[in-house]
């Protein structure tokens, strides 16, 4: 167990994500007034503690500090309540409520898909507590699954959105200088991939991804590399799974507007989403299905979004496409349009502060004119240096190749994507793939059941039916090394037989074998008396007898003749002298 601050201590780490590691923790002593919850000593929190380079990083030290007062004050029922920030030494912490449950991508991936109804009052819940945030001037800007925790509390399931403020903090330089660019390209807003001014509208975008999610089990833009993904964000429209209901669909499509301008507020989001759950369910009254067809007019733009406050010395390196807006801005046909911002305003690595929805690294000006540096292209020593992060957040290195700079990425070919196997059905309905007995299609469809134990709670009924995107990560590549000058080749020994036949070498032993056979038997048969045996019609055991009183006959008959031989020459002898 390891000390933090005077009041903590760190029992067991509880996951890692791109911006530090969040601990099970005990409370030694209660905090002091300036944390926004004391706590009592013994009780258990959890506590997310900063990686070292924002640590380190005296810009971020400042905003953490000058920024307490707003995560401190951020409270709401679908908010992990941050507790106490410490700042000490080179450990920066949040001290949050601690979440007995799993968050909502790993739920997904173990459980597969939602119903309809149960996604759209889920999400109505996150839009609850982003209208909270939105209305104290917070964006969360890195709302995805593994940012909604699942906390259950009365036997249902309740959502809380974390890691409210992590990514203000982490809009430093600090990341850039690190070389680092991290994000979840899935779940970028168009408008933060193209660096553009970012609004409390791009957490509705972030919302309207999860939502798709919630209900097909996969983000409505995955797959093949980050630039592609960023490139499907700005230049394609989703498509409607057969299993989306009509109101749901509205929806989404709606917090998917390539412009912010057109996405709905929070607050209109979550009115909308639980009209649409009170439609859609198979107990819908006619009233009820009215309302639901009819979301589209609950859901009016936010006329004051929530801006996000520029970093001073900052630039965003989402930036990835030309800024300056225009009808071209989501042209899919423009070979150019991955190409680095250039100018001023643009960010570099000098000038740009890291957002950690960041999907790209900023971009250096291609002015001829610009000083070039001794150092490897940022862009390569950025993507190099990219590092592994949980499934959820993707740092993704990006091969020079791929470079945007040098030519258009092309795709690989993908496995198989996974489709959802849904039939269509009727709205609240659960696919039978996915029907479960703790998810009837009402409002408690993702609550477990009271009576079973916890731990069951979240276990797979099922194969998971779809596959996370893994994300495409491939560790930094060192440089290219001169290849070794090879031996030469001794000149390869030919075969006899240079088509390789499976099981010739077994062929060959079994021929070999019967030759054997066959040139034994003609010996025998020529060299032995079988011939006359067969001839005479002599059974096998009368032969070997005949055979061997034959031959001991032989013998006798050698014997007798050599005993008078011997006999006939003493007698010579005798007579000779
Ligand atoms: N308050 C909490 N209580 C319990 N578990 C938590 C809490 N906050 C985070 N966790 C768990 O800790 C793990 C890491 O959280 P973290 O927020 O660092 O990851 P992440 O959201 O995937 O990363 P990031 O948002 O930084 O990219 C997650 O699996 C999450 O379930």
């Amino acid at each position: 167990m390891r000390p933090i601050g005077s009041k903590y201590l760190l029992e067991e780490p509880l996951g890692r994500g791109a911006t530090g590691t969040v601990w099970r923790a005990r409370q030694r002593e209660a905090a002091g007034a300036e944390a926004a919850v004391p706590g009592q000593p013994g009780e258990t929190v959890a506590i997310k503690v900063l990686k070292e380079e924002l640590a380190n990083d005296a810009d971020i030290v400042m905003r953490f500090l000058r920024e307490r007062s707003v995560l401190l004050r951020l409270t709401h029922p679908n908010i992990v309540r941050t507790r106490d920030l410490v700042v000490e030494g080179d450990v920066l912490a949040l001290v949050m409520d601690l979440v007995d449950g799993p968050d909502l991508h790993r739920y997904l991936r173990e459980n597969g898909p939602l119903t309809p109804v149960a996604a759209s009052l889920l999400t109505a819940q996150i839009a609850d507590a982003l209208a909270a945030s939105h209305a104290d001037g917070v964006v969360h800007r890195d709302l995805k699954p593994a940012n909604v925790l699942l906390a259950e509390r009365d036997g249902q399931m309740h959502p809380m959105l974390t890691d409210f403020g992590i990514a203000r903090l982490a809009d430093s330089p600090g990341l850039t200088r690190t070389h680092e660019f991290v994000g979840t390209p899935a779940y970028v807003a168009p408008e933060s991939a193209e660096g553009r001014p970012q609004t409390s509208a791009v957490d509705i975008y972030g919302a309207g991804i999860l939502l798709y999610e919630l209900v097909t089990g996969r983000p409505p833009f995955a797959g093949g590399t980050a630039l592609e993904v960023l490139h499907r964000h700005l230049s394609e429209e989703p498509r409607r799974p057969s299993t989306v209901p009509g109101p749901l669909w509205t929806v989404i499509e709606r917090c998917l507007s390539k412009n912010p301008d057109q996405r709905p507020s929070a607050e209109n989001l979550a009115r909308g989403l639980r009209a649409v759950a009170a439609g859609i369910g198979v107990h819908s009254t006619p009233a009820q299905i009215e309302a639901a067809e009819g979301v589209g007019a609950l859901l009016a733009p936010d006329p004051s979004p929530a801006p996000v406050p520029e970093t001073p010395g900052a630039a965003d390196p989402t930036q990835v496409l030309p800024s300056g807006g225009g009808a071209h801005r989501y042209d899919p046909a423009a070979a150019t349009s991955v190409m680095p911002t250039s100018g001023p305003g643009a960010g570099g690595p000098g000038a740009g502060g890291a957002d950690p929805t960041a999907v790209m690294p900023p971009v250096p000006s291609h002015d001829p004119q610009a000083p070039q540096g001794e150092d490897p292209h940022p862009w390569q020593s950025q993507l190099r240096a990219a590092r592994d992060r949980n499934e959820q957040t993707q740092v993704q290195y990006l091969d020079p190749s791929q470079d945007p700079l040098r030519r258009r990425p092309q795709r690989q070919p993908q496995p198989p994507q996974h489709q959802p196997h849904h039939q269509p059905q009727q709205y609240g309905q659960q696919p039978p793939q996915y029907q479960q007995p703790q998810r009837p299609p009402q409002r408690q469809q993702y609550a477990p059941q009271a009576q079973q134990p916890p731990q069951q709670q979240y276990a797979p009924q099922h194969q998971p039916q779809h596959q996370p995107q893994r994300q495409q990560y491939a560790p930094p590549q060192p440089p290219p090394q001169p290849p070794a000058p090879r031996e030469p080749r001794q000149p390869r020994q030919r075969s006899a037989n240079p088509m390789r036949i499976p099981g010739l070498g077994c062929l060959k032993g079994c021929l070999f074998t019967v030759l054997l056979f066959v040139v034994a038997g003609w010996l025998i048969w020529e060299l032995t008396p079988l011939q006359d045996w067969v001839a005479q019609g002599k059974g096998y055991w009368e032969a070997i007898g005949d055979m061997i009183s034959s031959v001991s006959t032989w013998v006798s008959e050698i014997g007798s003749a050599t005993d008078t031989g011997g006999t006939t020459g003493g007698a010579t002898g005798g007579t000779g002298q």
